[in-house]
């Protein structure tokens, strides 16, 4: 279970109350609303919409630009035989079972976890224990979940129950089956049985063209037109290894049973990196040493394995040394995620990195680690960072031909003593007419060993047979008058190889929602008051202008500051409603604007005005150059209110309604 969610406040965390908000005041809202909606589809509101900005904007910067990352843009569209390919046509899937009498369809794996953590909220309910702010939640299910009550449960049980927890994304369809039997979980609505579980394969299929014969899919991730474009991205980088390529875009996945908001939606935005790497020598970073003192808490395959959920915090140093992470690069990129996250207003305490099981792992991964946010859902994966390894290259090239690969020239040349076959081709072609080419394929491929005993049949027998499928029996002889096998030295000037790759992916939407719950607290002399503290670097909106009345004198001032704040590219709102100042500011609290101007008669006198900060109320006064300069300094990162207050002089003018927090 995860831990208890509290505010920024230490308060508990109250989910209905930032949904509510959310709605309102239209961060995002579902989409076809008045059609009756769309399960797992969501329209962003204009708050919602700069948030989502902000973020890109801040990741672009901190990878992209730091890294001089190479940025493309790739289509959505992709054929199928790409997608077949890399494997997601036959294992990009999730387990469905179904109610056979009312067809309604479950995730497996969610079914379970649901069904065991209702049980041990029945059991606590039954010995009296605390119930956990997240499980509360579970008390809506619970009326539906006709096999669970408030009934205490065995301790072996129960500890049986949380293992299988902890573990839940390691099981495949058959164990889940298997799980769903010895638990006895049913259709919670009504107690059917339902089917046991199947893969249903998670990509939306379409045909591109009007003749439908070509059949294609919406992308469920980014990263393969980035692999698609490898050779001519390492051109562009005048060959220089390593490098990465990031691209910024939607994906689609037509998941089971869309659920919790933005964090598990059928489309979403994408923000990938795919670090090329070469795989000799360990993985080295170039800028290890930067991030090696950065302290991260990880939670390890084997603690997993055991059941608990232990963190360890470790400097990334200290975990790629001990070789609890794989390599360097994956570190480096480990870290690097933390400080983006922390950047963007994440809460430190809530973020831990969990190493995926052997089984939880995609198709391709040959380490990998998640970046889980702690949200009111429980612990949420918002980043994957996985080492590919060289799959994706590796399956493309086999399939196209293209070369996928690196070529550097070495420092040495390197001799290789080789057994090499030479082939006769005036004679060849005309022996196997239009297998030539398969047969031809299949010399090539024969492996060292193979060619040192033919080279031995061939001098006994004058002839060699090899496997050639699908030409004749599947068996071929070549007659030495077509072929020679001699061990012979190849000197070799040029390496070539197919880099590995690192690859940090993140949900933009799941990190948003994270963070939104991260940001929100509620002021103490009103607890309808919802505050969303976000760092001004990422706030939808950084300024709410206020003139004190409507009053024809101001509006001039307003206009002017406007116009500042937009000149030097600070997103700014005028309010001048009749509201009272603090109602005003309040509503901005809600949308997270960091900052407020207010204009006053003192303003039309001197041309001063304060500046107040949403977090802690305070203000302080300035002429405009000062409170622009001040503005911006916050917006773009340079300093923290702190900074400001020490440098402009405070104003005690009682804001209407409004006391320190
Ligand atoms: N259905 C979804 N809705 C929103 N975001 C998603 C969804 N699926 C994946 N993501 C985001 O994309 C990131 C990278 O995708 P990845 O393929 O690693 O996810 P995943 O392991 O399939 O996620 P999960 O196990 O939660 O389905 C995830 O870390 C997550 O932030």
């Amino acid at each position: 279970m995860a831990p208890e969610m509290t505010t920024l406040k230490g308060k508990a965390f109250d989910r209905a109350s930032l949904e509510s908000l959310m709605r309102r005041r239209m961060f995002y809202t579902p989409s076809f609303d008045i059609y009756g909606g769309v399960s797992g589809l969501y329209d962003y509101g204009p708050p919602g919409s700069a948030l989502t900005n902000n973020i890109i904007d801040v990741w672009r910067k901190h990878f992209v630009l730091r890294e001089n990352m190479l940025e493309v843009d790739c289509t959505m569209l992709t054929p199928h035989e790409v997608l077949k390919t890399s494997g997601h046509v036959d294992k990009f899937a999730d387990w469905m079972c179904k109610d056979p009498k009312t067809g309604e369809i479950f995730r497996a794996d969610h079914l379970v976890e649901e069904v065991l953590e209702a049980r041990i909220k029945g059991d606590k309910e039954a010995r009296g224990e605390k119930i956990e702010v997240e499980e509360e939640d579970l008390k809506k299910k619970k009326k539906k979940v006709k096999n669970i009550a408030a009934v205490k449960l065995d301790d072996a049980v129960r500890d049986e129950y949380k293992e299988v927890l902890n573990k839940i994304d390691n099981y495949n369809g058959e164990e889940l089956g298997l799980l769903m039997k010895k638990y006895d979980i049913r259709n919670p609505a009504n107690n059917n049985e339902l089917t046991p579980p199947v893969a249903f394969n998670l990509m939306f299929q379409t045909s591109i063209g009007p003749s439908s014969n070509l059949a294609g899919y919406l992308r469920p991730e980014t990263a393969q037109g980035q692999f698609l474009n490898f050779a001519k991205l390492l051109e562009f980088n005048q060959q220089q290894m390593p490098f990465a390529s990031a691209s910024i875009g939607k994906s689609f996945r037509n998941e089971i049973s869309p659920r919790q908001g933005l964090l598990r939606v059928r489309e979403f935005l994408m923000a990938e990196i795919e670090h090329f790497v070469d795989p000799e020598g360990g993985k080295k970073h170039p800028y290890f040493d930067e991030v090696k003192d950065v302290e991260l808490e990880l939670l390890n395959r084997d603690v997993q394995l055991s059941g608990k959920a232990d963190v360890e915090t470790t400097t990334i140093g200290k975990a790629v040394e001990t070789g609890l992470v794989d390599n360097e690069t994956l570190g480096y990129f480990l870290a690097r995620i933390q400080l983006f996250l922390l950047k963007i207003g994440i809460d430190p305490k809530k973020i831990r990195f969990r190493q995926h099981m052997a089984n939880e792992m995609a198709h391709y991964a040959a380490d990998c680690w998640d970046a889980e946010l702690l949200t009111s859902f429980g612990w949420i994966e918002c980043v994957g960072c996985a080492d590919r390894s060289a799959y994706d290259l590796t399956v493309h090239m086999k399939k196209t031909g293209a070369p996928l690969v690196v070529r550097e020239p070495r420092k040495e040349p390197l001799k290789i003593e080789e057994w090499q076959c030479d082939l006769d081709k005036k004679k060849f072609g005309p022996k196997f007419k239009k297998d030539g080419k398969t047969v031809e394929a299949a010399i090539e491929a024969l492996s060292q060993d193979l060619r040192e005993k033919l080279s031995l049949d061939l001098q006994k027998d004058g002839k060699i047979t090899i496997d050639v499928p699908g030409v004749g029996e599947g068996k071929v002889e070549v007659p030495k008058e077509l072929i020679t096998i001699e061990k012979r030295t190849r000197v070799e000037n040029v390496r070539e190889y197919t880099p590995n790759v690192i690859e940090p992916s993140f949900g933009i939407g799941r990190i948003f929602y994270a963070l939104c719950e991260h940001s929100y607290w509620s002021r103490e002399q009103d607890e309808a008051r919802g505050v969303l503290s976000f760092p001004p670097t990422i706030a939808p909106t950084k300024v709410l202008i206020v003139p004190l009345s409507s009053h024809a004198d101001f509006k001039p001032f307003v206009r002017k500051l406007s116009n500042k704040l937009q000149d030097i590219g600070v997103s700014n709102r005028v309010d001048d409603s009749g509201a009272s100042i603090g109602k005003r500011y309040s509503r901005n609290d809600e949308l997270g604007t960091p900052l407020g101007i207010t204009i006053d008669f003192q303003s039309v006198k001197d041309n001063t005005f304060t500046l107040r900060d949403r977090d802690s109320t305070e203000q302080v006064r300035g002429g405009l150059d000062e409170i622009c300069a001040a503005i911006s300094d916050l917006v773009e990162g340079r300093e923290k209110w702190a900074d400001i207050s020490k440098r402009l002089p405070k104003f005690e003018g009682q804001e209407e309604g409004v006391g320190p927090s």
